[in-house]
């Protein structure tokens, strides 16, 4: 693995999975959230998690969800981590432990620290996620929490070396930023943004 870890999400073709692999992604996602442009369902985030090599870990994304939905389409789909967006408490993520699989919380609220609420990986992002807008991550009063965390929330190939200098990210998550169209990857924009990030 790099030093950066970078995850490319939202992907819904095989040229969208090969191409982020090519680039050289650590993670990929695929959106089981309903009523996002790029909601998969768990038959076609199989085949398309068939194609990742086990170098680069798979992640189902699910907002406000119960933790029976997740860990059926994290078993039907064969996803090998979990990237929780809702209200979920340690119990949820202690409740999702069980089964072996890497455990991603995301919140827009302030944290201290990686790891409070169980998880493998903390990511900050925006309180609207998938929706390409950038948050303060740039401003005066924020303040980065320990341990292993990404960054996302309206990054790009054009503002992500930025972001990184000013919060000194463990990793970074794309989603709108590497699309032509909205739900509609890029892979040109993919391989940009991958190399951008790791300058
Ligand atoms: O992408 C979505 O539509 C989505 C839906 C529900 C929960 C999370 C979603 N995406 C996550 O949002 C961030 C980054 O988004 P963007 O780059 O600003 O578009 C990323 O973590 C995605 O996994």
């Amino acid at each position: 693995m790099a030093d950066l870890f970078v995850k490319i999400c939202g992907l819904r073709t095989a040229p969208d999975v090969d191409a982020a692999v090519a680039a050289g992604a650590d993670a990929v996602g695929f959106v089981f959230a309903p009523g996002s442009p790029r909601t998969v369902d768990a038959a076609t985030a199989r085949e398309l998690a068939a194609r990742v090599p086990d170098t680069v870990l798979t992640v189902g994304v699910f907002r406000g969800q119960s933790v029976e939905e997740v860990r059926r389409f994290a078993e039907e789909s064969g996803v090998r981590g979990v990237q929780l967006h809702g209200e979920e408490g340690p119990e949820d993520f202690a409740a999702l432990r069980a089964e072996g699989r890497t455990l991603l919380r995301a919140t827009a609220r302030r944290v201290e620290r990686c790891g409070e609420y169980g998880e493998d990986l903390l990511l900050l992002d925006a309180p609207d996620p998938g929706s390409g807008k950038p948050w303060n991550w740039g401003s005066a009063d924020f303040t980065a929490p320990d341990g292993r965390w990404l960054l996302a929330g309206g990054l790009n190939p054009g503002n992500v070396r930025e972001a990184l200098a000013a919060t000194g990210a463990w990793g970074v998550d794309v989603s709108s930023g590497v699309e032509r169209e909205r739900g509609v990857k890029s892979p040109e924009l993919i391989r940009a943004f991958v190399e951008a990030a790791r300058g």
